[in-house]
C-alpha cells in the first residue's frame, strides 16, 4: 500500500511542480472550494427534508410550498456550482497532463531512453512506450484530479454527515428483547460503520485481481494496435510477400489474447458486481429500516425518521467510496504502475548485466578522431572482431568494409556515443558529426523538414533547398504541396539521394555513411558521392560499403573483421 502510495505521490509531484505550479495549486483549491459548496448544500438538502416532511405530516400546504421553493434554489446553486467544477477541472486537467507528458517526453527523448530502451538493446525494455506517454499521462491526470478531490471532499462530507447523524440518533436501541438487559447509546452512527467496514473488506477480497487484470488489458491492446501501424509501415514487403494471411493470423492472436484477459477481467468485474451492486441498491434504503425501532417507539417523527435515513445514507455512501470505486481505483493502480516503469526505466537505464561496459568516448583534443583498444559487444553478450587501432584526420575520407555482421554498423554507433557495449577509448573530434543509417529517414512531416531534418525549414532559402534537391535528381518532387504524403512512393534509391541532399545542406564536418548509396546506381552513386567529395572538400567522410564507394576517392581503409577473410573477399 505505501509503495503505491509513493508511487503516485511522485507522478504527482512531477505533475503539479515546477514553474508557474501555483496556478494549478490554485486552480485546484478553487475546485475543492466548489466541492465543498455542493457538500454543505447536501446539508442543506438532509435539513430540508425534514422540513418538508413535517409539512406534509402536518398538512400544511402553505410550508410545503415555501418548501418547494427552497428546493428550487438549493438544486440551482449546487448546479452551478457543480457545472464550473466540472469545467475547472478539465482546465486542470489539461495542464497537469502537459507537465506530465512533457517530463515523460523530455526523459525519453533527450535522455536517449528512446534508443536505449529498445526491445533487444536493454534487458528491461519498455514495452508500448508511445501509449504509455500519450495515453497513461492523461488517464493518471484524469483518475488523479477525480480520486483527490473526491478523497479531500469525501472525508470533509463524513465528517459534516457524522456531525448531523450523530444529533440526530440520540436514541439508544434496546436489546431487551434479545433477552440481553443492554442499550446501545447512538446505535444509528456504530451501524454505519459497521456496515461500511465489513462491506470494505468483501469489497477487497472480491475485487483484488482486477488490478492486474487491468494493467495487461492495456498492454494487450497496446500490442494489437502496434501490430496494426506496423501493417501500415510494412504494407510494400507484406504486399510483395504476399502476407496478409500471416498479418491477419498475427493480428488474429494478438486481439485473440486482447479478448481472453478482457474476459478475466469483466468476469472478476462480474463478482465484484454481484456484491456491489445489490449492496449500493440497499444503502439507502437500510437506515429507513434501522431507524424503524426508534419511529414505533415515538422517539423521532416521519420528517426526523427521512432526515435520519438521509443522513445515515449521506454517511454510508461515503464511507462506501472504496466499494463502488473499486474496480477504477484499481485501473487508477495499474496506470500508476506502468507510467512510474516508464519514468523508472527511463531515468535510469539499466544495461544488460555481465556484458562490459567500459567504453571510454571523449570528444575535444587535437581534432583527430582516434580508436583504441576497441572491442565492441552485441547486448547479449557476444564479442564483435576488435577494431584496428586508427588515427583518422579531418578531411579524410575512409571506406570502412568487412563481411556482413562483423560489426560495421556498431562501430558507428560507438563512433556517435550511443553504443554502451565494449571497451577500449574513442577520441572524437569536437566538430558537428552527422551519420546516414542504413534506413533513410523517412518519418518526419514532408520533403523539405526531411531535407532540413533537424532544423526547421522556415530557417533555410528555399531557393537553395531546391537547388539541392535538384542536385541530386530529385527535381520531380519539387512544386506539389508539402506534407507527409510528399514521401509516399519515394524509391528506396530516392531516399537515399534526399539523405545525401542534407549532407549537402548541412555541410557537417564529419559525415558517417553506413551504406548511405547501397540503394543507387552505379553511376548515380558515383556522380552523388563525387559531389559530396567536391562541396564538403574539407569535410571527414567514413563511408561503410560492402563494395568500393564510387566516386569518393578513399584515401584509406578501415576493414573490420579476420585478415584472412579480407584475402578472400
Ligand atoms: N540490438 C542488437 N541485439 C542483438 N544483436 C545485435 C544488436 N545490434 C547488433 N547486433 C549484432 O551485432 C553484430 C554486428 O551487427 P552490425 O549491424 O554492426 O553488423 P554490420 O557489420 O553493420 O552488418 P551489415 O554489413 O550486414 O550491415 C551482428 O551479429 C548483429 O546481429
Amino acid at each position: 500500500m505505501r509503495v503505491i502510495l509513493n508511487r503516485m505521490g511522485r507522478l504527482a509531484w512531477l505533475a503539479a511542480s515546477g514553474p508557474g505550479a501555483w496556478k494549478g495549486l490554485w486552480l485546484f483549491a478553487l475546485i475543492l472550494a466548489l466541492e465543498f459548496v455542493g457538500v454543505w448544500l447536501s446539508v442543506q438538502m438532509i435539513n430540508w427534508s425534514r422540513a418538508f416532511y413535517d409539512a406534509l405530516e402536518q398538512l400544511d400546504a402553505a410550508e410545503a410550498l415555501r418548501q418547494i421553493g427552497v428546493f428550487g434554489l438549493i438544486v440551482a446553486v449546487l448546479s452551478a456550482s457543480t457545472l464550473s467544477g466540472a469545467w475547472l477541472r478539465k482546465w486542470l486537467q489539461i495542464g497537469w497532463r502537459q507537465r506530465l507528458t512533457d517530463r515523460a517526453l523530455t526523459l525519453w527523448l533527450d535522455g536517449g531512453a528512446y534508443w536505449h530502451l529498445r526491445p533487444g538493446l536493454s534487458p528491461q525494455p519498455v514495452e508500448n512506450p508511445d501509449q504509455r506517454i500519450a495515453q497513461d499521462c492523461a488517464q493518471f491526470i484524469s483518475y488523479l484530479l477525480e480520486f483527490t478531490l473526491d478523497l479531500i471532499t469525501r472525508v470533509v462530507s463524513l465528517i459534516t454527515y457524522l456531525a448531523v447523524l450523530w444529533s440526530l440518533s440520540n436514541f439508544p436501541l434496546s436489546l431487551g428483547f434479545l433477552g440481553i438487559e443492554a442499550e446501545i447509546p447512538r446505535y444509528m452512527v456504530w451501524a454505519s460503520f459497521l456496515y461500511v467496514f465489513g462491506s470494505s473488506l468483501i469489497t477487497h477480497w472480491l475485487g483484488r485481481p482486477i488490478k492486474r487484470l487491468a494493467y495487461d488489458q492495456e498492454r494487450y491492446e497496446a500490442d494489437f494496435r502496434h501490430a496494426l501501424v506496423q501493417v501500415r509501415d510494412g504494407a510494400d514487403q507484406i504486399a510483395q510477400a504476399g502476407g496478409e494471411g500471416a498479418e491477419r493470423r498475427r493480428l488474429d492472436r494478438r486481439f485473440d489474447s486482447l479478448r481472453a484477459n478482457w474476459k478475466r477481467l469483466i468476469g472478476q468485474e462480474f463478482i465484484l458486481g454481484l456484491f456491489v451492486t445489490p449492496y449500493y441498491r440497499t444503502v439507502l434504503r437500510i437506515p429507513t429500516f434501522l431507524a424503524l425501532p426508534a419511529y414505533f417507539g415515538g422517539a423521532v417523527t416521519l420528517g426526523g425518521l427521512m432526515q435520519l435515513a438521509s443522513a445515515f445514507s449521506n454517511v454510508t455512501t461515503t464511507l462506501s467510496w472504496f466499494i463502488f470505486d473499486y474496480s477504477k481505483l484499481a485501473r487508477f493502480v495499474a496506470v500508476s504502475e506502468r507510467l512510474e516503469g516508464l519514468f523508472s526505466a527511463a531515468s535510469a537505464p539499466q544495461p544488460a548485466p555481465d556484458v562490459p561496459r567500459a567504453l571510454e568516448v571523449v570528444s575535444g583534443g587535437d581534432g583527430l578522431l582516434r580508436l583504441r583498444d576497441l572491442h565492441l559487444y552485441t547486448p547479449s553478450g557476444q564479442a564483435l572482431d576488435p577494431v584496428p587501432d586508427t588515427t583518422i584526420r579531418p578531411g579524410q575520407r575512409v571506406w570502412i568494409h568487412g563481411a556482413s555482421g562483423r560489426g560495421k554498423t556498431t562501430l558507428l554507433s560507438a563512433l556517435r556515443g550511443v553504443w554502451p557495449y565494449g571497451t577500449g577509448r574513442v577520441s572524437l573530434p569536437e566538430a558537428p558529426i552527422l551519420a546516414l543509417p542504413q534506413q533513410p529517414l523517412a518519418f518526419a512531416e514532408g520533403l523539405l523538414p526531411t531535407l532540413t531534418y533537424p532544423h526547421d525549414p522556415a530557417s533555410f532559402d528555399s531557393a537553395l533547398l531546391e537547388g539541392i534537391l535538384r542536385k541530386v535528381g530529385l527535381e520531380r518532387r519539387i512544386g506539389g504541396p508539402d506534407g507527409p504524403e510528399a514521401l509516399q512512393g519515394l524509391s528506396m534509391g530516392e531516399r537515399q539521394r534526399l539523405a545525401l541532399a542534407r549532407v549537402l545542406l548541412l555541410k557537417p564536418a564529419w559525415v558517417l555513411l553506413d551504406e548511405a548509396t547501397s540503394a543507387l546506381d552505379p553511376a548515380s552513386e558515383a556522380r552523388l558521392l563525387a559531389l559530396l567529395r567536391n562541396d564538403l572538400p574539407r569535410s571527414t567522410i567514413l563511408c561503410v560499403a560492402h563494395r568500393v564507394p564510387a566516386g569518393l576517392d578513399h584515401d584509406s581503409e578501415l576493414w573490420i573483421g579476420p585478415d584472412d577473410e579480407r584475402m578472400t573477399a
